[in-house]
């Protein structure tokens, strides 16, 4: 059966064949290719050509070049690519081989292959005894056949040892007179010295060096390629390539020795040099170093949360935010603080509660049932003014509705949502005969047309300003928020007008006490001027029942003194 034939029907010899054919050694080559940790399949695809090697000695080998093909009757063995069998030009050049025998049928080979421009043939009477001291060569040595004895350390110079073994191949063909092949060696020599220095030098990137072009050349540099197993990444594909890709830039090795790859710049800012701060910061600075900035600027520049964040609340908003024990707190707090969480105390649209929860309020005022009776969109549907009447108002949603159910403890008589702007009318709600609450819609963001909250916005505002009988008007804001312009605009309104009022900080419970106490305050603060704020600001929390005692006591005292 022909070599080829035989050796094409297993898939498996095909690859290690290759490897083999490539790398110019039988065993050894194998060996190689293991050592060198590439896949065969790689050196496979890289080697995409014909060789004949005229084995003379072939007959020593047999049985030991396992996947390597013999033909029986001839001298020459040949390595047909897979490709080429499949497109039969392989077929064709076993066919011409097989009627004729050793270096004739060679020479045909190499007569009909050398026109071509891809197919390289290589004819090496040393290759066994090549692939002999290959295959002995786990040792670092490799014998040329050129050099005649003259052993080449591999490792450093390896690629010396690769371009010898090339030229060897080529040598061998007597092709070449003896001149040439030392110009080649000498060729080989220098790229591949070259090349290393190259690689050491600009890493893998640049590895870019030339050959003449010519395919012989080419193939050298690839077999040298494949032996440079620890400087090559990737596969031979990307290395032609780069190598293409080096064409075209048309640089030279020495070039890019010259020129090497550039870093990217790191842009270092040195913090004590003040070169780069702006022009306006050189100005206020006069050239010199910062100065250090004093306070009252330092107030100017930080942000509003720095500012808050600043705040140093006085020892009695402190004791006074422990004792009501406001703020974000655990569950098991509030039970040790004697509050009954078991008690349902839902804010939003709940049915009514029963009368047993009012009866557990501590001041009897507000154990009083709770009635609506009254609601005005304008101010001439005001009810008379027959009771004392406490007002609760503030930004929509701020909780103020909540507040009057959570103080009378009677869920469900005072809608609330959690939507802005609910209450859109002046609610008024007696509690008992004594006093009257008075539930007023809010300002500033509500879900309603614009016109509709200015008009809200004016009623409240005559409402605080000319009720007659308003004894005290709670002006509640969000502990998370704080006061808003709008709500100094009704402060501002109030002082006007004479009319009391109290601030009350509402939902405590969604802040840490420590901002409970900074923002209580913070408002007392701005409200130290104000003759009719009335202090002490209140702070309460609707849902966890935090502050309402002590509010309703309050409450509680100015009823007495309408009373009195
Ligand atoms: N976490 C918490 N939520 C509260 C508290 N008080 C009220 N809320 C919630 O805040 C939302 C608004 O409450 P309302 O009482 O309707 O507010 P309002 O000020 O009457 O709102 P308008 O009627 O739109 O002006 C509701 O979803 C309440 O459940 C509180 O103390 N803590
Ligand atoms: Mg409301």
């Amino acid at each position: 059966m022909p070599a080829q034939r035989s050796s094409s029907k297993n898939g498996a010899n095909k690859t290690s064949r290759k490897v083999r054919g490539a790398l110019g050694k039988s065993e050894g080559s194998g060996d190689g290719v293991r050592k060198l940790g590439l896949k065969s399949s790689i050196v496979g695809k890289a080697h995409r050509k014909v060789r004949v090697a005229s084995d003379v000695d072939r007959t020593k080998n047999k049985g030991s070049r396992k996947g390597q093909s013999r033909n029986g009757d001839d001298d020459a063995v040949t390595y047909v690519d897979a490709s080429e069998k499949l497109s039969g030009k392989g077929r064709r050049g076993k066919r011409d081989l097989k009627t004729r025998t050793g270096n004739e049928g060679l020479e045909a080979v190499m007569d009909r292959n050398l026109g071509r421009k891809r197919k390289r043939i290589y004819a090496d009477p040393g290759m066994v005894e090549d692939s002999k001291s290959s295959s002995k060569s786990k040792s670092n040595v490799v014998e040329s056949d050129l050099g005649k004895g003259k052993k080449v350390p591999r490792g450093k110079d390896h690629e010396f040892n690769d371009s010898s073994r090339k030229t060897s191949l080529v040598g061998s063909n007597k092709l070449m007179g003896s001149e040439l092949l030392d110009k080649k060696v000498r060729r080989s020599k220098r790229e591949g010295a070259d090349k290393l220095k190259n690689v050491q030098e600009n890493g893998l990137g640049n590895r870019t060096s030339k050959t003449n072009g010519k395919g012989k050349i080419r193939l050298a540099t690839e077999k040298r390629d494949l032996n440079w197993g620890k400087y090559t990444v990737g596969s031979v594909e990307k290395q032609r390539k780069k190598k293409d890709q080096g064409k075209k830039n048309s640089a030279t090795d020495s070039d890019l020795m010259e020129k090497p790859k550039k870093k990217k710049r790191v842009i270092r800012i040195d913090p004590h040099d003040i070169s780069n701060k702006r022009l306006d910061d050189e100005k206020a600075n006069n050239g010199s170093l910062p100065k250090k900035i004093d306070s009252a600027e330092n107030s100017v520049e930080m942000s509003k949360n720095a500012q808050f964040r600043a705040i140093r609340p006085s020892p009695s908003i402190l004791s006074f935010v422990e004792d009501n024990l406001l703020g974000r707190r655990r569950d098991i707090e509030f039970r040790r603080a004697g509050y009954n969480t078991e008690l349902s105390a839902p804010l939003d649209n709940i049915p009514f509660s029963t009368s047993s929860e009012r009866e557990r309020i501590e001041i009897p005022i507000f154990r009083n049932k709770l009635e609506f009776f009254a609601a005005a969109k304008i101010s001439s549907s005001f009810p008379s003014p027959d009771l004392p009447e406490i007002a609760f108002a503030g930004r929509s949603n701020v909780g103020k509705s909540s507040l009057l159910n959570a103080l009378t403890r009677q869920w469900g008589v005072v809608r609330t949502s959690d939507k802005p702007g609910l209450t859109q009318t002046i609610n008024f709600f007696k509690l008992g005969s004594k006093l009257c609450l008075v539930d007023l819609p809010g300002y500033g963001f509500a879900y309603a047309k614009e016109e509709v909250k200015e008009a809200w916005e004016e009623l409240v505002k005559e409402y605080v300003s000319t009720r007659v009988g308003l004894k005290r008007v709670c002006l509640l804001v969000d502990t998370k928020w704080g006061m808003k312009p709008r709500d100094h605009e009704l402060i501002d309104l109030m002082e006007r007008s004479q009319t009391k009022y109290q601030i009350v900080l509402t939902k405590t419970d969604t802040v840490f006490p420590m901002d409970v106490a900074r923002r209580a305050m913070q408002i007392e603060e701005n409200l130290k001027e104000k003759k009719s704020a009335v202090q002490p600001l209140m702070m309460v929390s609707s849902k966890t029942g935090a502050g309402i005692r002590s509010l309703r006591t309050v409450l509680a005292n100015v009823a007495r003194l309408v009373r009195r």
